[in-house]
């Protein structure tokens, strides 16, 4: 492992290569975004590589696609895929019943999309991410670019009747410009502090005309693997209601580091 590797990497890495273990020959995979969801591209291109494990990838991304393609993992369409045996991502929190925010990163739509078109989905995470409630970490809304100021302004209106405890909005920037997403839309972050009612919220803002989705993901996450920087790693499964400790061994994967050093 390169010695200069962050704690915090160590423990994405760790949650990562344990939830790959969940992935076996033959099933259609979707592919989260974001930095954790990138070291569970490298830990897959691994065991295809050395397994020749023969999965198809869905890619949540362009960042993503890129990455799958580089580390050898067959990517195709969700059109191509139709439907999918297992989705793995980051989140940006989670709280106890593994609702969760997502699109720090901006691909929450895909990534919905394609959650939500499988059977199965888990989270990897560090600890900093558990959360009791929702909304310290701004909630994004992708919105379309047509009339984006007036949606804002309706989703303003729709957060003053909901229970949250911030009600600030921002448009998502990108240098002097709004940010353009994969699907060529915007994103408002609302900086909520603590939702109440994350379903509630959820049901609300897919109302608004001009929001295409929010990043809040109600019953979507079946099951969170939460990894430390000593490779120790606490797999949840909440339909079986399961807790299981477990640890990584990060001698055993070096050459997955291979080219980063
Ligand atoms: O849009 C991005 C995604 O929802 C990411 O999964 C999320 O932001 C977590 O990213 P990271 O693993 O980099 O913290």
């Amino acid at each position: 492992m390169p010695a200069e590797l962050s704690p915090m990497d160590k423990a994405k890495f760790a949650a990562a290569r344990r939830a790959v273990d969940f992935i076996e020959d033959g099933m259609r995979v979707g592919l989260g975004t974001g930095s954790t969801a990138a070291w569970m591209v490298r830990c897959l291109g691994e065991r295809v590589r050395e397994e020749g494990l023969n999965i198809i990838g869905v890619p949540t991304s362009t960042r993503t696609a890129e990455l799958a393609r580089q580390m050898g993992i067959k990517v195709v369409s969700l059109e191509e895929a139709k439907w999918l045996d297992l989705t793995i991502d980051g989140a940006d929190e989670f709280d106890p019943e593994l609702n969760l925010i997502k699109g720090g990163g901006a691909a929450l739509l895909q990534e919905k999309i394609v959650a939500t078109a499988s059977d199965r989905m888990i989270v990897i995470s560090d600890a900093s991410k558990e959360v009791a409630h929702l909304g310290a970490f701004p909630l994004p809304v992708e919105v379309t670019p047509f009339g984006w100021p007036v949606t804002r302004t309706l989703i303003e209106e729709v957060l003053s009747s909901m229970d949250v405890l911030g009600r600030e909005t921002t448009v998502r920037m990108e240098g002097d410009q709004p940010l353009v997403t994969d699907e060529g839309n915007h994103i408002i972050d609302c900086h909520l502090n603590k939702i109440g009612n994350p379903r509630q919220l959820a049901l609300a803002l897919n109302q608004i005309a001009g929001v295409v989705e929010s990043g809040l993901f109600i019953d979507i996450c079946d099951m969170v693997i939460i990894g430390d920087a000593d490779g120790r790693v606490e797999v949840r499964d909440i339909n079986a209601g399961t807790v299981a400790h477990e640890k990584i061994d990060f001698a055993e994967n070096d050459n997955i580091f291979g080219d980063l050093k």
